[in-house]
């Protein structure tokens, strides 16, 4: 624990209550933690290089002496807490009442409970870890904080990974002393409210990614769907039918031919809520009801169904690029010119080089088109758009992108819907099954774009209402307000 972790951030400086930094007196602020795991040894370290002193509270000082930085005080817990006015405790929940015999000592101070309940004990507990603290010290200020931050990322510095730390309490003049210290960390404190917010902070670390539970599932259901369906077609019948053996085909064929329907119909999924919405809002008259919960968090979740689709896109085009490198592609090309040159033909099918130059030419430009959407998703990017800018990359290239696929597989697709042989155990081709929902979306779309529909629409969305005078209603339940979608 040397070299970087020694230099202060902010050195000897702390964040005024106004955000500006100024001096901190000559003597630095002294800091008490609770406990000498990982935890605790990171924030000591980083403690330390933010400008503060610190001091350790540990059953047993001598052995865990050794693990902390040097300028670190690590005594007995009686010891350490007498001093200092914030005390860190970074200790497990079920060892809080082990403190208790301190009481005495902490009343009238910080602490900030750092803890993460495991989901098991999220689920068991009602009362959050902080506010269980709290009723353990009643004399004490708790203030919940850091347990968003693991301990690598107090150890390696905020220069990766999340920033920014949660804090909730009771007490307005105990939550600014935490997020100034907090802020003096490389960190930054985001105001969560009273101590009772504590258990959705300590809910926090305990999700993963939940707006991507139902896209993710979505998109593994239409893949296993069109992959047996592309085995069906394309390996079980040449075996059945033929005796073919064209078992190699699954790792990259079948792959390929299932990944880019997938993207396809992802896409359309994309769109077609906001058809359906519109559609709504035409047939209603207004736009002041809620949408149906269902197509409210189907509006919701374009954003994640659309990176899924860009995703599959993007390894359909990379599969595509390899098709020409395999090994079976190439025994085929053997075959084929020994077979010409046994017959003397000459083999160049113009329909055929025509239709594959101009599909592959517009499978890029949509995967072009799908990249502009993806990097405006990103934050960062997204931020330096304004709304219409963001709408028109968004909503109208987005929609370009559609109809660039469509003709994509069309051309692909070319005359093969109506070949009889192409028709294996009476399953259509992949893609015909894959063009329903998009040409779908695309025709309402046109629909809309007639000059009733869209003044109409228009009108809507301004507020005008079939009933005539505007009305505003409130919707009855006021906390699903903000959830709501409005497209
Ligand atoms: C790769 C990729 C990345 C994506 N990233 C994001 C993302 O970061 N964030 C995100 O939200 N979505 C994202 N999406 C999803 C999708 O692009 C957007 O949800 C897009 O806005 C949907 O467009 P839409 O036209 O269907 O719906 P909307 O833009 O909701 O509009 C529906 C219709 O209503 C019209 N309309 C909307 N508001 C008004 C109004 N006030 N007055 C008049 N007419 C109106 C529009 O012109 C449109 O015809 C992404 C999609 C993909 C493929
Ligand atoms: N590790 C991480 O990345 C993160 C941890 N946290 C939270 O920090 C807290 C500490 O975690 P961590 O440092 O990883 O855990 P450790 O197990 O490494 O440390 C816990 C400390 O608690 C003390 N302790 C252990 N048993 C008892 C006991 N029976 N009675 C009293 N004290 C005891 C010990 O200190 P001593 O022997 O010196 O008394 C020990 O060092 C937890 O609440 C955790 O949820 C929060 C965010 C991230
Ligand atoms: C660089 C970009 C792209 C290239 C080079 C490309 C190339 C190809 C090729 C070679 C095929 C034929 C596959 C086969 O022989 O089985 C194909 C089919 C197809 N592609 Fe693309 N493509 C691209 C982008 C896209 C995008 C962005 C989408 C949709 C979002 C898409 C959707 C489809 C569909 C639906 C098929 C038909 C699949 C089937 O039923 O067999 N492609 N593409
Ligand atoms: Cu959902
Ligand atoms: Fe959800």
């Amino acid at each position: 624990m040397s070299g970087e972790m020694d230099k202060p951030l902010i050195s000897r400086r702390l964040v005024d209550s106004d955000g500006s930094l100024a001096e901190t007196p000559s003597k630095a602020p002294k800091v008490g933690i609770l406990g000498s795991g990982d935890f605790a040894r990171s924030l000591a370290t980083r403690l330390i290089g933010s400008g503060f002193s610190v001091v350790v509270g540990s059953r047993n000082p001598k052995r865990t002496a050794g693990l902390f930085p040097s300028s670190a005080q690590v005594t007995l817990r009686e010891e350490a807490v007498s001093s200092p006015e914030v005390i860190f405790v970074a200790v497990f929940r079920e060892h809080y009442s082990s403190l208790c015999d301190l009481s005495d000592q902490l009343a009238g101070k910080i602490l900030v409970d750092v803890s993460n309940p495991t989901e098991q004990e999220h689920l068991q507990h009602r009362e959050s870890n902080a506010e269980y603290l709290a009723s353990l010290f009643p004399t004490c200020t708790v203030v919940k904080a850091f347990n968003v931050i693991s301990a690598w990322t107090l150890q390696a510095g905020p220069r990766d990974g999340n920033r920014q730390v949660p804090i909730c309490s009771d007490q307005p003049e105990a939550k600014r002393t935490v997020s100034e210290m907090v802020h003096a960390m490389g960190f930054m404190p985001v105001d969560m409210g009273s101590l009772a917010s504590a258990r959705e902070v300590e809910a926090m670390p305990l999700r993963l990614l939940p707006g991507w539970k139902v896209p993710t599932l979505l998109a593994l259901g239409l893949f296993v769907c069109f992959y047996a369906y592309n085995f069906i077609r394309d390996v079980l019948h040449p075996y059945v039918q033929h005796g073919k053996n064209k078992f190699y085909k699954l790792p990259v064929s079948v792959v390929n031919t299932t990944l880019p329907c997938v993207a396809y119909v992802l896409l359309s999924l994309v769109y077609l809520p906001g058809v359906l919405a519109a559609t709504l809002q035409l047939r209603r008259g207004t736009k002041y009801r809620r949408f149906p919960d269902w197509l409210d968090h189907w509006l919701q979740h374009r954003k994640q169904i659309g990176l899924l689709s860009f995703y599959c896109a993007a390894l359909h085009a990379v599969y595509s690029f390899c098709l020409p490198l395999l090994r079976s592609s190439r025994y085929e090309l053997v075959n084929l010119a020994v077979d010409q040159v046994a017959n003397k033909s000459h083999l160049w099918v113009e329909e055929e080089v025509w239709r594959m130059e101009i599909y592959v030419s517009l499978g890029v430009l949509a995967l072009g088109t799908l990249s502009l959407l993806a990097v405006t998703s990103l934050p960062s990017i997204a931020n330096s758009l304004n709304w219409r800018e963001f709408s028109f990359v968004q909503s109208t290239l987005g929609f370009v992108a559609l109809v660039l696929t469509t003709l994509h597989t069309l051309t692909y697709g070319w005359t093969r819907a109506f070949e009889e042989n192409r028709y294996k155990f009476y399953l259509p081709p992949t893609f015909t099954l894959t063009l329903l929902v998009p040409c779908v979306v695309i025709l309402a779309k046109a629909l809309f774009l007639l000059p009733c529909f869209s003044r109409r629409l228009a009108k809507i969305r301004r507020g005008w209402e079939k009933d005539g005078a505007i009305k505003f209603v409130l919707p009855t339940d006021h906390i699903l307000v903000e959830k709501t979608s409005h497209v």
